[in-house]
């Protein structure tokens, strides 16, 4: 692993894929981890990764193994809010199978807080202990004894003392993760991360932040068509490129369509706000979106359509 091969070598005989969920109480190091493993940009990928089960959140393919990573947001904020709770139920199911947990803690410590995540994972799947943010203990010897109790917390498989900012350590979480992925042929291209993937993403978002905004009242049936997805190079140097985005929120009633509009349009305002906001960071680019609901009512065309303000 230290040397990756050449990925083209690797025949579909010889490669890996599999899985891997990374969790963990607030603040041990997760995103970093993440960001970490999958390199610089985090991509969500083609519609084989859309299923109500996973978000993938990257992946990256390394040698003859491909490591999909998936998202469960619902772990991070156990009892923040109702949209959150619904989110819980899916996120046991989502880690009861996946091919790896790595179960993410402080080195050395070891709380309340920690134990619930922990009680969460069940003992079927094997899971990885990451003793993450090593370089913040001071007295090494003091993690030996550490991790000998952590063995009695549970059936963790191995045990990884690391610091998710040093490259060294993520590389050689490759190769210890390596194992447990079941030999079958990658799901994604070796390099995948292309305009689709930038779509895809782009649906995602605008599914989070409306089902964030309108609680548990809309039915997770509701979906998001990208319309349109159209990149335009950077006027001048040094600007950005421009990406312009229409997308079609389809619910199945007339109610739902006004729970998402809102009292004179502010919640669809504030859907395409969050989601340009965030999808800017996320692509590095400047987005404009427009967003359009439609209620699917079988052959009546009753699309309304909804501008949504505030976009240069
Ligand atoms: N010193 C040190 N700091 C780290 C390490 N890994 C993460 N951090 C820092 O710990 C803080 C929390 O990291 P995040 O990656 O945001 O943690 P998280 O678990 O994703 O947090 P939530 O999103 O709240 O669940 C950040 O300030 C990171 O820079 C590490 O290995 N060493």
């Amino acid at each position: 692993m230290n040397e990756p091969i050449d990925s083209a070598t690797a025949s579909p005989e010889s490669q890996r894929c599999g899985l891997v969920a990374i969790v963990g109480k607030p603040n041990v190091g997760k995103s970093t981890l993440l960001n970490a493993l999958v390199g610089q940009k985090i991509s969500i990928t083609s519609r084989k990764a859309q299923t109500t089960r996973h978000r993938i959140t990257g992946m990256r393919t390394l040698g003859a193994t491909q490591f999909v990573f998936v998202d469960t947001p619902g772990f991070q904020t156990l009892h923040a809010n109702a949209l959150n709770r619904s989110l819980n139920k899916t996120v046991v199911g989502a880690v009861s199978d996946v091919d790896l947990i790595l179960f993410v803690v402080e080195a050395g410590s070891f709380t309340a807080a920690d134990e619930r995540v922990l009680k969460l994972l069940g003992t079927g799947i094997p899971t990885v202990l990451i003793a993450n943010k090593l370089d913040h203990v001071h007295r090494r010897a003091d993690i030996a004894p550490w991790l000998q109790e952590m063995q009695q917390k549970h059936a963790f498989a191995e045990f990884v003392p690391m610091s998710a900012k040093n490259p060294k350590d993520v590389e050689r979480l490759f190769g210890i993760c390596e194992k447990y992925l079941p030999e079958q042929p990658w799901w994604y291209d070796e390099d995948e991360l292309t305009d689709r993937s930038e779509q895809f993403l782009a649906s995602e978002m605008v599914r989070e932040k409306l089902f964030r905004l309108t609680g548990d009242e809309l039915p997770y049936t509701s979906t998001v068509v990208i319309d349109k997805f159209a990149e335009e190079p950077p006027a001048k140097k040094g600007q950005k490129r421009l990406v312009k985005i229409a997308a079609t929120i389809v619910v199945e009633r007339d109610s739902h369509k006004a729970m998402v509009i809102g009292d004179k349009g502010e919640r669809i305002k504030r859907i395409g706000t969050e989601t340009r906001q965030e999808l800017e960071k996320l692509m590095d680019a400047k987005v404009f979106i427009e967003l359009w609901v439609k209620v699917r009512s079988g052959w009546a065309d009753d699309e309304a359509r909804v501008r949504s303000f505030g976009y240069e």
